[in-house]
């Protein structure tokens, strides 16, 4: 699914008319039928459409006349200077006016009291609300009588179904301009709108759909952000598929550098990740004091400690993908072996945990080596990086990953409440995962399903998105009966739910 902005809405609408000589009330017409499909009509009659006087409350009108003809209940409330409706609005006004629909108006300079109780009676006689007040168009703080309407719809809510977003938000950057309407549902168009994604938003979208407004695919595609939300046919579209002919050096030698004296488990649970993510070959790289343990729980991997340099040498020069950091002590010996590792491979490297908290103040140590770079912090570990505050990253995670991605050449994979992965150009968010998973040894997990899956040689940046999206796939169905959800219970579901995934080679 597309992620795009109020600037993308508009560009595309531009090119559609302007270019393509698409009207603008053929594409509001497909907005309208693809909307009503999402209005559960089966179960509910009466229906109330609040419109603004922009092209969102054209949708509006038209999604009116279209419950009307299906035999609906509909009353009409329309908000705004008349002299500013737009033409498709007009047109789709002038339809009900002709079709006999009343349409109460309200005036942003009249006098309104009696609408109002009007709107206040009407939505609690009625089943559902219809949002069409402001879509893309609204940039400024709402007041008025439009603070008023939202205010009436917000204490005296049925259930509200918001058009393309709920009137008050910024599409683009989620800032909630005074009031914002709070829906049930949102029926977007076209684009997952990015403002959608600051986490303050999500009390006010419900639960999202995007639809289509029948803009070609390849015009889509050309004018796109490249932002993206990662879909499940994307992660089928690039698994590989273990075929008959197939060995062990088909899937990848990794190596994994994890784990300390008392920190053994996020050792044990990185290496397993990647066994289970069907590794052909893990090694795991600890302390010599720690290694029998891990030995003894790791049976189908291998392990090797610092002091076998030449053995260690080996692995990192033919490794097909190296993780690094979990569990091993932000202190001078780890970033000392970072850059070890980093100097005498070539292979991608994915860092995480101590790995990069030794990384802060040292980040140019990355520029200098020629391995692709993943990093996966959470916010603690990026605003340690970044030097920014964990509410700024918060506030503007989306810019920061792929700022600090793009600045540093490296592909950054953000954790957290629908997880961002950008190489400073396109960026996925990923939408599984929950916070059943908040819990010890789950980033370790992560780290180990990545480092399989570019050692399996999937393409490096999806890779990154697949594992993402599996590790949280698997915490969702785990979720469903449990209330908290381990890293060794996502681990032994991988090679189950893997194979669901593992349809065709794309390679
Ligand atoms: N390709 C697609 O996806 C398609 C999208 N379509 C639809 O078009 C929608 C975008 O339509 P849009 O550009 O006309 O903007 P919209 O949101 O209706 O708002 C503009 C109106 O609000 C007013 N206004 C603004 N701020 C205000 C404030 N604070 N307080 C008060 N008033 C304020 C503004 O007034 P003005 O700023 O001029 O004073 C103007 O009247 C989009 O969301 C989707 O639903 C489809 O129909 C076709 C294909
Ligand atoms: N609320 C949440 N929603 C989605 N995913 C979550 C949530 N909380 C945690 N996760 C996922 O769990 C993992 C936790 O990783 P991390 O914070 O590094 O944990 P640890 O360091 O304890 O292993 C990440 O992949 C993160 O995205
Ligand atoms: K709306």
């Amino acid at each position: 699914m597309r992620i795009g902005t109020s600037m993308s809405t508009k560009r595309l609408d531009e090119v559609c008319v302007n270019e393509y000589k698409i009207p603008l009330i053929v594409m509001m017409e497909n907005a309208i039928l693809s909307a009503i499909k999402h209005l559960d009509m089966d179960l509910y009659d009466k229906y109330i459409v609040v419109s603004g006087v922009g092209n969102n409350g054209g949708d509006g009108l038209g999604i009116a006349r279209q419950l009307k003809a299906r035999g609906k209940d509909v009353k009409v409330f329309v908000v705004g200077s008349m002299e500013k409706i737009t033409p498709c609005s007009k047109t789709n006004l002038d339809i009900l006016k002709a079709m006999n629909i009343s349409c109460r108006t309200l005036d942003i300079k009249g006098e309104n009291i009696n609408i109002l109780e009007e709107l206040k009676t009407s939505i609690k006689n009625s089943d559902v609300l219809v949002d069409c007040i402001f879509g893309t168009g609204l940039e400024r703080e709402v007041k008025g009588v439009f603070k008023d309407i939202i205010n009436i719809i917000n204490t005296n809510k049925n259930l509200v179904y918001s058009i393309d977003v709920p009137s008050g938000i910024n599409a683009t950057t989620g800032e909630i301009l005074g009031v914002c309407i709070k829906a049930d549902k949102t029926i977007s168009f076209e684009f997952y709108k990015r403002g959608f994604l600051k986490y303050e938003t999500k009390e006010y979208i419900g639960d999202v759909v995007v639809e289509h407004v029948g803009i070609p695919e390849h015009i889509i595609k050309k004018y796109d952000d490249n932002e993206y939300i990662t879909s499940i046919d994307f992660v089928k579209g690039n698994i590989k598929s273990k075929n008959k002919f197939s060995f062990k050096n088909n899937f990848g030698k990794v190596t994994i550098f994890a784990g300390s004296k008392g920190f053994s488990g996020a050792a044990f649970i990185a290496s397993e990740a990647a066994i289970k993510s069907g590794s052909g070959l893990v090694t795991l790289v600890c302390d010599e004091d720690i290694q029998d343990i891990i030995s003894s729980k790791v049976s189908e991997g291998m392990t090797a400690n610092y002091k076998e340099e030449n053995r260690i040498n080996k692995l990192i020069e033919t490794s097909s993908a190296i993780g690094f950091g979990c569990g091993m002590g932000d202190n001078k010996l780890t970033l000392e072996r970072l850059e070890y590792v980093l100097n005498k491979s070539n292979c991608p490297m994915i860092i995480d945990a101590d790995g990069l908290n030794v990384l802060k103040n040292n980040i140019n140590i990355l520029k200098k080596c020629e391995n692709r770079i993943i990093i996966t912090p959470h916010l603690g570990e990026m605003s340690r990086l970044t030097g920014k505050s964990i509410s700024y990253i918060k506030e503007n995670r989306l810019d920061v990953a792929k700022e600090f991605a793009k600045e540093n050449n490296i592909i950054v994979l953000l954790k957290g409440y629908e997880t961002i992965i950008t190489d400073g150009n396109i960026l996925y968010i990923n939408p599984t995962g929950n916070s059943a998973m908040a819990n010890g040894g789950m980033g370790d997990c992560l780290l180990g399903m990545i480092t399989s899956f570019i050692g399996q040689g999937l393409e490096i940046f999806n890779a990154v998105v697949c594992a993402a999206y599996i590790h949280g796939y698997i915490g969702d169905i785990l979720s469903k009966k449990l209330y908290t959800v381990n890293a060794t219970q996502i681990i032994n579901e991988i090679p189950s739910i893997m194979n669901e995934f593992d349809i065709e080679i794309n390679l």
